[in-house]
């Protein structure tokens, strides 16, 4: 909207825009565009764009995904779940509100490169404490900026996710002659980096030694009279999820993807969490083993995304790939027992085969389809019907992201507190499968 069009309904702000252009124009110029010198990104498929080196310079390759989330870079860049990919933001303005203290998801940046169209040329937050390129320079994260994300996500929405590289200041040049490499060049390292399907990510972003997170305030009791325990598997986990569960009296044992079952019982958890993480399901052995311990020992379960995907596959369930997977802080989900629709986070490429609308079985008695996306009609969440486990594909703990969903952790906290049923009978032999392999 022009300001003239703007001035017909609203005088008021037609003079504070005066006054602005009249008093300010030279900062608005005088600040250069973060980003250096040329930087190239080379998809899988040959396809090609030119851009601005932005963050650290040099190469990195890995999944190229998108995610449209208008808010909350710093804990996307932060969530261990995008590791090994390049996140491509379809919002045009990044780095808006710099870098601060408080937001990340995790102890480090774990994307392992970083697309924008028009970074800001300076943070402008009271928490701010440094800008995202110094950030992402300081981690030594690979970025490119003046790229025309709408035309690149439209590629990958129409092509599905693919690999990519993005290369700037030597990684262009022969080392030798300096000679400017071509695209088909930088295309051969692209081609030479691990695909996403078949990698099993979790032990790479695991915690190496078990932690603790307190309950806040009065710590919330078990039928037993023992202060509620969590023992969460962390396959990628945010900071964020035991903090929910902190904040409603629980302790949280996190402990490293490798545990085995004898770890997580030793714990005398009332219940176990599989966090969020990266990778294909289907290549999660070790921990939907586990589960399926957990699962037979009827000690209540909530998954999350991950989570969601490995209580599938312990169920006897499938999981693939989708084309390009859901990513951002708006995406409908209907609760199939109520109707309502929730608007959730989601950050996933993969998604679990099961029937929407009707009761199945599995391998640890009855299960029904919980939630599913109200965009593609993709499973969002399973809800076991004779074991007390429940998970789901999103993010209740939604950072970044709208704060629907939170009812899922006092969901768990109640399955938790609630008596427990007898110990079934050992975990049944069937092996695990996934649907591609199956096919
Ligand atoms: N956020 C997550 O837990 C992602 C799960 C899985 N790596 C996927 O891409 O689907």
């Amino acid at each position: 909207m022009s300001a003239t069009t703007a001035g017909r309904g609203a005088p008021h702000h037609v003079g504070h825009l005066d006054e602005v252009t009249e008093h300010e124009p030279a900062t608005r110029v005088d600040v250069p565009a973060p980003g250096g010198g040329e930087a190239v990104l080379v998809l899988e498929d040959g396809r090609a764009f030119t851009g601005r080196a932005y963050g650290a310079t040099g190469t990195t390759v890995g999944e190229a995904v998108f995610c449209t989330a208008m808010t909350g870079y710093q804990e996307t860049l932060t969530d261990p779940s995008y590791h090994r990919q390049v996140v491509v933001m379809t919002a045009p303005h990044v780095g808006n509100t710099g870098v601060n203290d408080e937001d990340d998801e995790s102890g480090r940046i774990w994307v392992s490169g970083f697309v924008v169209r028009d970074p800001a040329r300076r943070p402008s937050s009271w928490r701010s404490r440094r800008s995202l390129d110094e950030e992402l320079a300081a981690q030594d994260v690979v970025g490119i900026s003046g790229v025309d994300t709408r035309a690149l996500t439209r590629h990958l929405r129409e092509r599905g996710a693919m690999r990519v590289g993005v290369f700037s200041g030597d990684a262009l040049r022969e080392p030798t002659t300096g000679r400017r490499l071509e695209t088909s060049e930088l295309l051969v390292r692209v081609l030479d980096a691990p695909a996403m399907r078949g990698a099993d990510l979790a032990g790479e972003v695991t915690t190496p030694e078990p932690y603790l997170v307190e309950a806040e305030g009065e710590p919330r009791t078990g039928a037993d009279g023992r202060p509620l325990t969590v023992v969460a598997l962390d396959l990628g986990i945010k900071s964020r999820t035991p903090w929910h569960l902190a904040r409603r009296g629980v302790r949280t044992h996190v402990l490293p993807a490798t545990s085995s079952t004898e770890d997580v019982l030793a714990l005398q958890p009332h219940g176990v969490f599989y966090s969020n993480g990266p990778g294909d399901p289907a290549a999660a052995e070790h921990e939907v083993g586990v589960l399926r311990d957990v699962l037979a020992h009827r000690l209540p379960f909530f998954g999350i995304c991950y989570g969601n995907q490995l209580l599938g596959r312990a169920l006897g369930l499938g999981t693939y790939k989708l084309t390009y997977g859901h990513r951002g802080v708006n995406q409908p989900v209907i609760d199939t027992a109520t109707g309502s629709v929730e608007i959730t986070a989601h950050n996933h490429g993969f998604a679990v085969d099961a029937p929407i609308g009707e009761e199945f079985p599995t391998d640890f008695g009855r299960a029904e389809v919980s939630h599913w996306c109200l965009n593609d009609r993709v499973v969002e969440g399973l809800r076991c019907l004779d074991t007390p486990a429940f998970s789901v594909q999103y993010h209740p703990e939604a950072a970044a992201g709208p704060h629907d969903a939170g009812y899922l952790f006092d969901r768990f906290c109640d399955l938790m507190a609630a008596p427990r049923t007898t110990p079934d009978t050992p975990s049944p032999s069937a092996p695990s499968r996934t649907t591609e392999e199956n096919a």
